[in-house]
């Protein structure tokens, strides 16, 4: 390895450092932290990837214009090369669709009261749903990811789907497909040369390449129907959704020969807000069961701020959000321990440059420790501990710190649903747990260890819970 470069693993030639352990993904890593620090590299095919273990030096890297690309990956950019759309792209497009999609969420989504009133009535639906089976152990049901769901819809294409649609059941399903079959693309990314040794038929099977271009089909075809629909009825004075509002922008810049806007980029912005507010909303939710069904005490002080803010069964607003600190703390704390996107969204070094006093050549994939750096105990007395107390004052007021939380990320690229994802969670877990308690199965715990098997994401186990009707 030259030495200039970050300490770490390199390994061989061509396949780079592969670890012959049964251990998980994160639980090397961790190792490597405590062996090599706070930086460090690990060579994975031909690929160099560094991980970053420490919150300021995360702070510092991803807030640094070398490191706002996404990589140049295969995952990225197999709809589109170069890819489109806003969490995939990089550059000037990128650049004008973050800004786009930041206030159109701010014009459609938080604090307008639309948005808000679908999710209430999401939930609403969640509720029966889970009062159809309260006191009987059961899954969380399907309904909390059509609520999520809808929410998107609603805010992109004035949309909402029942559970039961069969363009809802197909377009979920797709998604789920989605996550499965692009992990095969990694192969190209992490060994490029294969594709040189392998007969092509071959290679397109291993990486699923025609299972994914009838994905991208599929998905086109959902959303250029929406989109034809929108153009057809488009009424300038009154933009409805996210869609009006890029035909518009696309309109008033039709002059324009270095223009970026096109129905395909607009396609693959709505792909990107489902991908990235979907699977992340709902497995924090689900984590929520999790952690309040196996703290009886935490559930017990969230039961006495809603019965206390929210009396009668009124439905919760934003209004009543700041005086919900503790339902608030409860929230943040699900956001800290689950560390549910364990190595945020990998960034890439577009020059060669310094960090953390070593060279970082163009092209090196940034990956952020978020888990560690959640549980690192220079941030969180006590990390392992579940206390939504730690966000609060000592008069218990809520204290937003933000030194040691990743949860959203940090810097150029933190997620640009933020807002609306703590809007929903707030409604959703005010409303649920206004009606309900949740508690494991009789005679059984909950588990609360994380499911490591994908790369993304640290989900919940399966868990089955009891919801019990609470008197109002
Ligand atoms: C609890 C829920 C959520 C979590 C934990 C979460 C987390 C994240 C993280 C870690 C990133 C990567 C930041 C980086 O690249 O450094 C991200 C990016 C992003 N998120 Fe979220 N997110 C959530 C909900 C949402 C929602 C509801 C939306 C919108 C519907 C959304 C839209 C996006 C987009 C568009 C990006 C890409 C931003 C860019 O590349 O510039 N997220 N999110």
């Amino acid at each position: 390895k030259p030495p200039e470069l970050p300490p770490g693993k390199w390994g061989l030639p061509l396949v780079g450092y592969i670890p012959w352990t049964s251990k998980t993904f994160e639980d090397q890593v961790s190792d490597f932290h405590k062996q090599y620090g706070h930086i460090f590299l690990w060579r994975m095919g031909t690929q160099l990837m560094v991980f970053i273990n420490d919150y300021k030096l995360v702070k510092e890297t991803f807030s640094r214009v070398e490191f706002t690309n996404r990589p140049d990956w295969e995952t990225f950019k197999f709809f589109e090369d170069p890819a489109i759309g806003i969490g995939s792209s990089s550059g000037a497009l990128w650049h004008r669709n973050r800004r786009f999609t930041l206030r159109q969420l701010r014009d459609l989504g938080m604090g307008k009261s639309r948005l808000v009133e679908v999710v209430q009535q999401q939930t609403l639906k969640l509720r029966e749903s889970l009062s159809i089976n309260a006191g009987t152990p059961g899954r969380i049901p399907h309904q909390l990811f059509v609520t999520i769901i809808n929410v998107i819809w609603q805010m992109v294409a004035s949309r909402q789907f029942d559970a039961e649609d069969k363009k809802l059941k197909s377009f979920a399903k797709d998604m789920d497909d989605f996550v499965i079959l692009s992990n095969r693309l990694a192969f190209k990314d992490f060994l490029p040369w294969l594709q040189t040794i392998m007969p092509e038929f071959l290679f397109k099977r291993l990486i699923n390449y025609h299972g994914m271009v009838q994905m991208k089909e599929r998905f086109f075809a959902y959303f250029y129907e929406e989109i034809k629909n929108h153009r057809a009825t488009l009424d300038p004075d009154n933009p409805r959704d996210l869609i009006d509002g890029y035909l518009l922008e696309m309109e008033t810049n039709k002059d324009d020969t270095e223009t970026t806007y096109s129905d395909a980029d607009l396609a693959f912005l709505v792909f990107d807000l489902f991908f990235a507010g979907s699977e992340t909303t709902t497995n924090t939710f689900n984590w929520m069961c999790c952690f309040l069904a196996s703290h009886p005490h935490v559930q017990r002080k969230l039961h006495a701020e809603i019965d206390e803010v929210l009396c009668n069964g009124i439905l919760p607003t934003l209004t009543e959000r700041p005086r919900m600190p503790y339902t608030e703390a409860v929230i943040n704390e699900v956001l800290r321990i689950s560390a549910l996107v364990n190595f945020g969204v990998q960034h890439m070094a577009n020059t060669d440059t310094q960090l953390g006093g070593y060279t970082i050549p163009k092209g090196t994939i940034l990956s952020s420790s978020v888990t560690s750096i959640h549980y690192d105990n220079r941030y969180w007395v006590q990390p392992n501990e579940f206390r939504p107390e730690r966000w609060l004052d000592e008069n218990g007021k809520l204290s937003m710190k933000k030194e040691g939380f990743l949860a959203f990320g940090v810097g150029k690229r933190v997620c640009t649903g933020e807002s609306l994802a703590r809007m929903e969670l707030f409604i959703i877990t005010s409303m649920i747990f206004q009606s309900f308690s949740i508690a494991p199965p009789p005679g059984k715990s909950i588990n609360l260890i994380p499911d490591l098997s994908g790369f993304f994401f640290r989900k919940p186990m399966y868990n089955e819970f009891v919801f019990t009707m609470r008197k109002q």
